[in-house]
Protein backbone atom coordinates (compact mmCIF):
# COMPACT_ATOMS: atom_id res chain seq x y z
CA UNK A 1 0.00 0.00 0.00
CA UNK A 2 0.93 3.67 -0.89
CA UNK A 3 1.57 5.95 1.84
CA UNK A 4 -0.17 9.17 1.98
CA UNK A 5 1.39 12.24 3.86
CA UNK A 6 -1.77 12.95 6.53
CA UNK A 7 -3.32 16.23 5.75
CA UNK A 8 -1.59 18.64 8.74
CA UNK A 9 -4.42 21.26 7.95
CA UNK A 10 -3.88 25.08 8.21
CA UNK A 11 -4.89 27.83 9.72
CA UNK A 12 -8.70 28.61 9.51
CA UNK A 13 -8.43 30.63 5.84
CA UNK A 14 -12.20 31.77 4.65
CA UNK A 15 -10.56 33.83 2.05
CA UNK A 16 -10.50 30.26 0.20
CA UNK A 17 -14.41 29.84 0.13
CA UNK A 18 -16.20 32.62 1.39
CA UNK A 19 -16.96 33.45 -2.08
CA UNK A 20 -17.42 30.40 -3.63
CA UNK A 21 -19.97 30.13 -6.18
CA UNK A 22 -21.46 26.79 -7.33
CA UNK A 23 -23.30 26.41 -10.17
CA UNK A 24 -26.29 24.31 -9.28
CA UNK A 25 -27.25 23.31 -12.58
CA UNK A 26 -23.70 23.05 -14.63
CA UNK A 27 -23.12 20.26 -11.59
CA UNK A 28 -26.00 18.48 -12.55
CA UNK A 29 -25.65 18.62 -16.24
CA UNK A 30 -22.17 17.45 -15.96
CA UNK A 31 -23.38 14.24 -13.60
CA UNK A 32 -26.16 13.35 -16.05
CA UNK A 33 -24.09 12.88 -18.52
CA UNK A 34 -20.69 11.17 -16.56
CA UNK A 35 -22.82 7.08 -16.38
CA UNK A 36 -23.44 7.65 -20.57
CA UNK A 37 -20.53 9.43 -21.73
CA UNK A 38 -18.10 7.16 -20.25
CA UNK A 39 -18.50 3.14 -20.41
CA UNK A 40 -16.09 0.76 -19.81
CA UNK A 41 -16.53 -2.18 -21.62
CA UNK A 42 -15.16 -6.14 -20.83
CA UNK A 43 -11.48 -6.67 -19.55
CA UNK A 44 -11.45 -2.78 -18.78
CA UNK A 45 -14.90 -3.02 -16.71
CA UNK A 46 -13.88 -6.37 -15.21
CA UNK A 47 -10.61 -3.82 -14.05
CA UNK A 48 -12.51 -1.67 -12.68
CA UNK A 49 -14.58 -3.71 -10.62
CA UNK A 50 -11.69 -5.44 -8.73
CA UNK A 51 -10.89 -2.19 -7.78
CA UNK A 52 -13.97 -0.86 -6.91
CA UNK A 53 -13.91 -3.91 -4.78
CA UNK A 54 -10.37 -2.96 -2.78
CA UNK A 55 -11.87 0.81 -2.33
CA UNK A 56 -15.09 -0.47 -0.85
CA UNK A 57 -15.34 0.02 3.16
CA UNK A 58 -17.44 -2.50 3.75
CA UNK A 59 -20.08 -1.59 6.08
CA UNK A 60 -22.51 -2.39 8.92
CA UNK A 61 -24.20 0.21 10.54
CA UNK A 62 -27.31 -1.60 11.90
CA UNK A 63 -28.57 -1.25 15.79
CA UNK A 64 -28.75 -5.10 15.48
CA UNK A 65 -25.36 -5.67 14.70
CA UNK A 66 -23.41 -8.72 16.67
CA UNK A 67 -20.08 -9.38 16.95
CA UNK A 68 -21.56 -12.58 14.49
CA UNK A 69 -22.72 -10.57 11.93
CA UNK A 70 -19.65 -8.59 11.96
CA UNK A 71 -17.62 -11.85 11.61
CA UNK A 72 -19.20 -12.96 8.75
CA UNK A 73 -18.52 -9.31 7.22
CA UNK A 74 -14.96 -9.45 8.11
CA UNK A 75 -14.24 -12.76 6.11
CA UNK A 76 -16.30 -11.46 3.24
CA UNK A 77 -13.68 -8.58 3.58
CA UNK A 78 -10.82 -10.85 3.43
CA UNK A 79 -12.39 -12.85 0.00
CA UNK A 80 -14.76 -10.34 -1.34
CA UNK A 81 -14.70 -12.45 -4.29
CA UNK A 82 -15.41 -16.35 -4.81
CA UNK A 83 -12.44 -17.99 -5.27
CA UNK A 84 -13.74 -19.60 -8.69
CA UNK A 85 -14.13 -16.12 -9.96
CA UNK A 86 -10.59 -14.65 -8.50
CA UNK A 87 -9.37 -17.57 -10.63
CA UNK A 88 -11.06 -17.23 -13.72
CA UNK A 89 -9.59 -13.46 -13.59
CA UNK A 90 -6.04 -14.34 -12.88
CA UNK A 91 -6.16 -13.21 -9.54
CA UNK A 92 -5.28 -15.84 -7.33
CA UNK A 93 -1.81 -15.07 -6.63
CA UNK A 94 -3.00 -11.28 -5.40
CA UNK A 95 -6.58 -11.76 -4.54
CA UNK A 96 -7.96 -8.29 -3.89
CA UNK A 97 -9.59 -8.14 -0.81
CA UNK A 98 -11.82 -4.72 0.48
CA UNK A 99 -10.64 -1.01 1.39
CA UNK A 100 -11.66 -1.48 4.62
CA UNK A 101 -14.35 -2.65 7.22
CA UNK A 102 -16.75 -0.18 8.68
CA UNK A 103 -18.88 -0.37 12.13
CA UNK A 104 -19.40 0.96 15.29
CA UNK A 105 -17.27 1.89 17.76
CA UNK A 106 -18.41 -1.32 19.96
CA UNK A 107 -17.92 -3.66 17.01
CA UNK A 108 -14.35 -2.49 16.42
CA UNK A 109 -13.15 -4.97 18.66
CA UNK A 110 -14.98 -8.24 17.18
CA UNK A 111 -13.85 -6.62 13.42
CA UNK A 112 -10.24 -5.99 14.85
CA UNK A 113 -9.96 -9.72 15.70
CA UNK A 114 -11.84 -11.25 12.61
CA UNK A 115 -9.34 -9.03 10.18
CA UNK A 116 -5.90 -10.26 12.31
CA UNK A 117 -3.19 -10.71 9.70
CA UNK A 118 -5.38 -9.63 6.92
CA UNK A 119 -3.86 -6.08 6.66
CA UNK A 120 -7.09 -4.63 6.15
CA UNK A 121 -7.88 -1.39 8.63
CA UNK A 122 -11.06 -1.27 10.97
CA UNK A 123 -12.79 1.98 10.64
CA UNK A 124 -15.19 3.19 12.91
CA UNK A 125 -18.18 5.80 13.06
CA UNK A 126 -17.62 7.78 15.97
CA UNK A 127 -19.07 11.13 17.55
CA UNK A 128 -22.62 10.27 18.16
CA UNK A 129 -23.14 9.32 14.66
CA UNK A 130 -25.26 9.63 12.79
CA UNK A 131 -26.87 13.16 13.68
CA UNK A 132 -24.08 14.15 15.56
CA UNK A 133 -25.74 16.01 18.30
CA UNK A 134 -24.20 14.68 21.34
CA UNK A 135 -21.86 17.11 23.42
CA UNK A 136 -18.72 17.45 22.47
CA UNK A 137 -16.71 15.85 25.19
CA UNK A 138 -18.46 12.72 24.91
CA UNK A 139 -17.99 12.77 20.76
CA UNK A 140 -14.53 13.23 21.49
CA UNK A 141 -14.49 10.35 24.24
CA UNK A 142 -16.50 8.07 21.62
CA UNK A 143 -13.36 8.39 19.13
CA UNK A 144 -10.75 7.78 21.81
CA UNK A 145 -12.72 4.40 22.96
CA UNK A 146 -12.95 3.25 19.02
CA UNK A 147 -9.15 4.17 18.61
CA UNK A 148 -8.37 2.44 22.02
CA UNK A 149 -10.26 -0.30 21.00
CA UNK A 150 -7.99 -0.90 17.34
CA UNK A 151 -9.71 1.02 14.87
CA UNK A 152 -7.35 2.70 12.45
CA UNK A 153 -9.82 4.96 10.88
CA UNK A 154 -12.69 7.06 12.81
CA UNK A 155 -15.71 8.34 10.21
CA UNK A 156 -16.82 11.10 12.03
CA UNK A 157 -20.19 13.24 11.36
CA UNK A 158 -19.89 16.99 11.56
CA UNK A 159 -22.07 19.45 13.50
CA UNK A 160 -24.63 20.54 10.95
CA UNK A 161 -25.69 22.95 12.93
CA UNK A 162 -22.33 24.96 12.06
CA UNK A 163 -22.69 24.87 8.45
CA UNK A 164 -26.18 25.74 8.29
CA UNK A 165 -25.31 28.71 10.66
CA UNK A 166 -22.41 29.82 8.37
CA UNK A 167 -20.17 29.30 12.02
CA UNK A 168 -16.65 28.11 10.22
CA UNK A 169 -14.58 28.84 13.06
CA UNK A 170 -16.87 26.54 14.96
CA UNK A 171 -16.99 23.36 12.77
CA UNK A 172 -13.06 23.98 11.95
CA UNK A 173 -12.65 23.88 16.02
CA UNK A 174 -14.88 21.00 16.22
CA UNK A 175 -13.18 18.89 13.06
CA UNK A 176 -9.60 20.08 14.42
CA UNK A 177 -10.35 18.60 18.59
CA UNK A 178 -11.63 15.24 16.48
CA UNK A 179 -8.67 15.08 14.92
CA UNK A 180 -6.30 15.61 17.83
CA UNK A 181 -8.57 12.82 19.55
CA UNK A 182 -7.90 10.31 16.32
CA UNK A 183 -4.16 10.47 17.15
CA UNK A 184 -2.55 8.45 14.49
CA UNK A 185 -5.87 6.87 13.46
CA UNK A 186 -6.95 8.60 10.00
CA UNK A 187 -10.29 10.93 10.59
CA UNK A 188 -12.73 10.79 7.53
CA UNK A 189 -15.19 13.95 8.18
CA UNK A 190 -18.78 12.88 6.74
CA UNK A 191 -20.33 16.13 5.93
CA UNK A 192 -23.80 14.89 5.63
CA UNK A 193 -24.48 16.80 2.49
CA UNK A 194 -28.25 15.76 2.04
CA UNK A 195 -28.58 17.82 5.67
CA UNK A 196 -26.78 21.16 4.19
CA UNK A 197 -29.18 22.64 1.70
CA UNK A 198 -26.89 23.94 -1.19
CA UNK A 199 -23.82 22.85 -2.59
CA UNK A 200 -22.05 26.51 -1.70
CA UNK A 201 -22.68 24.97 2.27
CA UNK A 202 -21.09 22.02 0.49
CA UNK A 203 -17.81 23.23 -0.91
CA UNK A 204 -17.60 25.56 2.15
CA UNK A 205 -17.95 22.53 4.48
CA UNK A 206 -15.73 20.60 2.61
CA UNK A 207 -12.65 23.10 2.86
CA UNK A 208 -13.14 23.87 6.40
CA UNK A 209 -12.71 20.28 7.33
CA UNK A 210 -9.88 19.89 5.50
CA UNK A 211 -8.07 22.96 7.07
CA UNK A 212 -9.04 21.42 10.33
CA UNK A 213 -6.60 18.41 9.15
CA UNK A 214 -9.42 15.52 7.59
CA UNK A 215 -7.51 12.92 6.12
CA UNK A 216 -10.78 12.26 3.77
CA UNK A 217 -14.05 13.80 3.07
CA UNK A 218 -16.80 11.67 3.06
CA UNK A 219 -20.37 12.60 1.61
CA UNK A 220 -22.60 10.82 3.81
CA UNK A 221 -23.87 8.56 7.01
CA UNK A 222 -26.16 6.42 4.94
CA UNK A 223 -28.80 8.12 7.19
CA UNK A 224 -29.87 11.36 5.63
CA UNK A 225 -32.83 10.81 3.21
CA UNK A 226 -30.67 12.16 0.58
CA UNK A 227 -27.37 10.73 0.30
CA UNK A 228 -24.19 10.46 -1.85
CA UNK A 229 -25.38 12.25 -4.94
CA UNK A 230 -23.04 12.76 -8.36
CA UNK A 231 -23.32 16.96 -8.23
CA UNK A 232 -22.48 16.85 -4.38
CA UNK A 233 -19.50 14.27 -5.07
CA UNK A 234 -18.13 16.84 -8.11
CA UNK A 235 -18.70 19.96 -5.40
CA UNK A 236 -16.93 18.38 -3.12
CA UNK A 237 -13.67 17.03 -6.04
CA UNK A 238 -13.40 20.77 -6.86
CA UNK A 239 -13.18 21.59 -3.48
CA UNK A 240 -10.61 18.82 -2.50
CA UNK A 241 -8.82 20.30 -6.03
CA UNK A 242 -8.35 23.31 -4.84
CA UNK A 243 -6.85 22.38 -1.63
CA UNK A 244 -4.32 20.40 -3.12
CA UNK A 245 -3.45 23.56 -5.20
CA UNK A 246 -3.74 25.63 -2.13
CA UNK A 247 -1.81 23.44 0.12
CA UNK A 248 0.27 20.76 -2.27
CA UNK A 249 -1.78 17.63 -0.06
CA UNK A 250 -3.72 15.01 -1.28
CA UNK A 251 -6.79 14.27 0.85
CA UNK A 252 -9.15 11.41 0.25
CA UNK A 253 -12.62 11.32 -0.86
CA UNK A 254 -15.39 8.61 0.32
CA UNK A 255 -18.96 8.68 -1.34
CA UNK A 256 -21.27 6.65 0.76
CA UNK A 257 -24.85 5.68 1.25
CA UNK A 258 -27.50 4.53 -0.95
CA UNK A 259 -24.51 3.06 -3.24
CA UNK A 260 -25.80 -0.88 -4.42
CA UNK A 261 -24.79 -1.63 -7.67
CA UNK A 262 -21.67 -2.22 -10.08
CA UNK A 263 -22.97 1.03 -12.26
CA UNK A 264 -22.60 2.78 -9.32
CA UNK A 265 -18.87 1.81 -8.64
CA UNK A 266 -18.27 2.44 -12.30
CA UNK A 267 -20.11 5.85 -12.02
CA UNK A 268 -17.85 7.03 -9.25
CA UNK A 269 -14.94 5.76 -10.83
CA UNK A 270 -14.82 7.64 -13.41
CA UNK A 271 -16.31 11.10 -11.92
CA UNK A 272 -12.33 10.47 -10.08
CA UNK A 273 -10.55 9.71 -12.39
CA UNK A 274 -11.89 12.62 -14.76
CA UNK A 275 -11.65 14.74 -11.99
CA UNK A 276 -8.55 14.04 -10.08
CA UNK A 277 -7.11 11.66 -12.05
CA UNK A 278 -5.18 8.20 -11.73
CA UNK A 279 -3.62 8.63 -7.99
CA UNK A 280 -7.12 8.84 -6.97
CA UNK A 281 -8.16 5.08 -8.17
CA UNK A 282 -6.51 3.68 -5.00
CA UNK A 283 -7.69 2.55 -1.42
CA UNK A 284 -4.94 5.39 -0.01
CA UNK A 285 -7.39 8.17 -1.58
CA UNK A 286 -10.57 7.13 -2.74
CA UNK A 287 -13.56 5.15 -0.30
CA UNK A 288 -16.41 3.45 -1.47
CA UNK A 289 -19.25 3.69 1.81
CA UNK A 290 -21.67 0.44 1.36
CA UNK A 291 -23.59 -1.96 2.29
CA UNK A 292 -24.61 -3.87 0.19
CA UNK A 293 -22.61 -3.38 -3.57
CA UNK A 294 -20.33 -6.07 -3.09
CA UNK A 295 -23.00 -8.63 -4.24
CA UNK A 296 -23.64 -7.00 -7.58
CA UNK A 297 -20.13 -6.57 -8.71
CA UNK A 298 -19.70 -10.12 -7.67
CA UNK A 299 -22.68 -10.98 -9.96
CA UNK A 300 -21.19 -8.92 -13.29
CA UNK A 301 -17.42 -10.22 -12.28
CA UNK A 302 -19.31 -13.51 -12.48
CA UNK A 303 -20.98 -13.03 -15.93
CA UNK A 304 -17.35 -11.81 -17.29
CA UNK A 305 -15.90 -14.95 -16.64
CA UNK A 306 -18.66 -17.58 -17.01
CA UNK A 307 -20.89 -15.46 -19.96
CA UNK A 308 -24.22 -15.93 -17.74
CA UNK A 309 -25.79 -14.45 -14.74
CA UNK A 310 -26.19 -15.95 -11.56
CA UNK A 311 -29.52 -15.26 -9.04
CA UNK A 312 -28.45 -12.09 -6.96
CA UNK A 313 -29.34 -14.81 -4.34
CA UNK A 314 -26.20 -16.90 -5.37
CA UNK A 315 -23.87 -13.97 -3.81
CA UNK A 316 -23.32 -12.94 -0.42
CA UNK A 317 -25.65 -10.18 0.45
CA UNK A 318 -23.01 -7.28 1.27
O1 LIG B 1 -20.72 4.78 5.53
C1 LIG B 1 -21.40 4.01 4.90
C2 LIG B 1 -22.86 4.09 4.80
O2 LIG B 1 -23.49 4.05 6.04
C3 LIG B 1 -23.36 2.97 3.95
O3 LIG B 1 -24.63 3.28 3.52
P1 LIG B 1 -25.50 2.15 2.81
O4 LIG B 1 -25.97 1.24 3.90
O5 LIG B 1 -26.62 2.91 2.16
O6 LIG B 1 -24.65 1.44 1.82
Amino acid sequence: MTTIDRNPGTVLTPEWFECIQVNLSAAERRAATLGTRRTVKKEYQAAWLVKAVTCIDLTTLAGDDTPGRVHRLAMKARRPIRDDIVAALGLSDSPPTVGAVCVYPTMVAPAVKALAGSGIPVASVATGFPAGLTPLPQRLAEIRYAVGEGAAEIDIVISRAHVLTQNWQALYDEVKSMREACGEAHLKAILATGDLKTLRNVYKASMVAMQAGADFIKTSTGKEDVNATLPVGLTMLRALRDYGEFTGHRIGFKPAGGLRTAKDALTWLSLMKEELGRPWLEPELFRIGASSMLGDIERQLEHYVTGRYASISHHAMA
